[in-house]
């Protein structure tokens, strides 16, 4: 069968169909990792995106349970250069088309990815139609024309109810605006007792769970979409120490004073080099994001710039200079990517800790 991809530049794209048989309109985004398409397809964040993967050759270690990061993906479309139809992997349970037509997602292959890379570097991301059920172009242009992008992505990915993975250590309130399983795996490996909450819980609600610090999580979509989640992390700000992990950096940031804009094309990747300003030292991070913190939005506000992205100089990190709480851009749960900055839930727990103390002394005394 034969798909077609159509961009908002008037981009035709022909290719061979996998995935499930339908039609689908989307941000259409590239990511630059080597492996990982597994965590990429489940990252809630590409809620309402079309995602080309750079590398040529997607589908070879197949798919399997536990390398997913959510209920169910949320990412719209799937664009490949070549697709293995015979994943080979100890691990491989399925292969990716049974996947994506299991979840009702359409792919297309054979797409000359390098060129749509080169053309989203230079023009931006841009609204995309896919179809792989067979429709004619002057019906996708009529679609593509009529339909918009989503702006509700947050509360489509957010957990419904509050839940909890009991544990004896501090309890941290994970704010679920589209949270990849990897920042709770890490909470749990740590010892925390988690409760994750909706993206929209009050604060009132959140100071009954009696947390000992706040966790905002990744999430899909333009930051200043969830206002009244911005409130919200203003007030806990005040009172609880707090990690804010991409989406969430970007809602501390905004929460804090300062201002946040759309990239042209995003961070998108595993191999993301950022610096840390304090030490001096690079890491190599994995990245999903299409929206940054203004650098030159800091002046005025309480936050300390603590890390930059060295292929633009954005702002990848932040510090509050006068209570308990920090945030980076990219993911320190690395799924998909390299573990380098995993000390940093181990910062968090540090905060935590002394928070702990500080309420038993005053317990005791
Ligand atoms: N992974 C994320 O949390 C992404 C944050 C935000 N949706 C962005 O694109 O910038």
């Amino acid at each position: 069968m034969q798909a077609k991809l159509l961009l908002a530049d008037g981009t035709r794209l022909e290719g061979e169909a996998f995935g499930a048989e339908t039609e689908t309109l989307g941000e259409v985004v590239f990511n630059t990792g080597m492996t990982g398409y597994q965590e990429v397809l489940t990252d809630p964040s590409y809620c309402g995106q079309i995602v080309t993967m750079t590398y040529p050759l997607i589908g070879n270690y197949g798919m399997n349970r536990h390398d997913i990061e959510a209920r169910r993906p949320f990412v719209h479309g799937f664009v490949v250069r070549e697709r293995a139809d015979f994943p080979s992997n100890w691990r491989s349970e399925q292969s990716l088309d049974r996947w994506l037509k299991d979840y009702g997602i359409p792919g297309i292959a054979g797409v000359d990815t390098r060129m749509l890379t080169r053309k989203i570097r230079v023009h931006g991301t841009m609204k995309g139609i896919l179809s792989t059920g067979g429709a004619s172009w002057g019906s996708l242009e009529e679609k593509l024309d009529a339909g918009f992008l989503l702006r509700d992505q947050v509360a489509r990915v957010s957990t419904r109810s509050i839940h909890a993975s009991p544990g004896y250590g501090p309890r941290v309130v994970l704010m679920d605006f589209g949270a990849k399983y990897g920042i709770q795996r890490e909470l749990i490996r740590r010892g925390c007792d988690v409760v994750v909450v909706p993206w929209d819980t009050s604060f009132e609600e959140i100071e009954r769970l009696g947390p000992d610090g706040i966790l905002l999580s990744n999430g899909p979509g333009d930051p200043k979409d969830v206002p009244e989640a911005i409130r919200t992390v203003g007030r806990l700000l005040e009172r609880y120490p707090l990690f804010g992990i991409c989406l969430g950096h970007q809602l501390f940031a905004l929460a804090s004073g300062a201002d946040t804009e759309k990239m042209t094309y995003g961070h998108r990747g595993a191999n993301h080099p950022v610096k840390n300003l304090e030490t001096g030292r690079t890491y190599i991070t994995s990245q999903n994001h299409g929206y940054s913190v203004r650098n030159d939005s800091l002046e005025g506000t309480e936050l300390t710039l603590t890390h930059i992205a060295l292929n633009d100089g954005t702002c990848e990190g932040l510090t509050h200079r006068r209570l308990p709480a920090f945030s980076v851009q990219y993911h320190p749960e690395a799924a998909p990517g390299p573990h380098d900055s995993e000390v940093l839930f181990d910062r968090f727990m540090g905060l935590l800790n002394g928070r702990k103390q500080e309420k038993e002394g005053a317990a005791h005394a």
